[in-house]
């Protein structure tokens, strides 16, 4: 699966210890995105420091673009995003060196059939040998327990089961940040429950856009966006209220 940023390579991830702190300071500065003539993002300034960050917002009110901008997937019109100092446009390689991004569809990030040869080819474009490749697949799928899942195929697995497998090839590369787009959309009730324990414990920083609501109840802040702009930033009970009276 295409977790981070595979084909450009990138300088290797040098610490995969989930016991260390994982976060990095994100910092949005008057930034906007146009895309044909649409303002996507409107003069974002934001400073995100948190574990868990929750962004929540309508259909097509930016929060995916906001995602990708953060990695240098999508370029600002105007302003910067650094993230741990480095800029998203010149120094993306690096940025994604260290931030997993999990799409919405993990389809989309299926290179290999089998699910640790799919991981296996993430970690060695990455730099890693054969022998610290085995190695740290296996912990990313013992770490999830879906060790069961290693030699089945990815294409005959469930959508929570794929959705796993994304997570585990990302966690693999040992990143500091993992930024989510809808994790859950694809999940029944008892995947969805798994996943939330998946989150809870990992100590990575994550960012995650989200329609699922209650998954952000015990995030550290909540950012709901409306037309690109930030219209409530706070705490979940607050963020969510606000967003729910919103939508109403
Ligand atoms: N490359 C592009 N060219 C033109 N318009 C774009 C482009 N990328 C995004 N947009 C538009 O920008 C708006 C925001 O898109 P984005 O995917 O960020 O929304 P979103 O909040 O993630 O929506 P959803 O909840 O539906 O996933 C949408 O109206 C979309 O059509």
């Amino acid at each position: 699966m295409n977790h981070t940023d595979r084909s450009e390579g990138g300088p290797r991830p040098t610490a995969a210890s989930p016991s260390t702190e994982r976060r990095q300071t994100i910092v949005f500065d008057a930034v906007s995105v146009v895309r044909e003539g649409r303002t996507v993002l409107d003069g974002l300034s934001l400073t995100l420091t948190e574990r868990r960050i929750g962004i929540v917002g309508r259909n097509g009110s930016g929060k995916s673009t906001l995602l990708k901008s953060l990695i240098g997937l999508v370029a600002p019109t105007e302003g910067t995003i650094i993230v741990d100092g480095r800029d998203s446009i010149t120094d993306a390689r690096a940025i994604r060196a260290v931030t997993g991004f999990l799409f919405q569809n993990p389809d989309n990030q299926i290179v290999f059939p089998i699910v640790a040869e799919d991981l296996a080819f993430g970690l060695k474009n990455h730099g890693f040998d054969r022998a610290q490749t085995a190695a740290r697949v296996d912990a990313a799928l013992d770490r999830l327990d879906i060790r069961a899942l290693g030699r089945r195929r990815i294409h005959e697995l469930s959508g929570g089961e794929k959705q796993l497998v994304a997570l585990a090839g990302v966690l693999a590369l040992g990143p500091k940040t993992v930024l989510f787009d809808e994790p859950t959309s694809q999940l029944d009730l008892h995947n969805r429950n798994r996943f939330r324990a998946v989150l809870a414990a990992m100590p990575e920083q994550a960012v995650v856009v989200a329609h699922d609501l209650e998954l952000l109840d015990d995030f550290d802040r909540v950012l709901v966006i409306d037309a690109g702009r930030i219209v409530a930033d706070d705490r979940p009970s607050r963020a969510l209220a606000l967003y729910r009276e919103r939508s109403a």
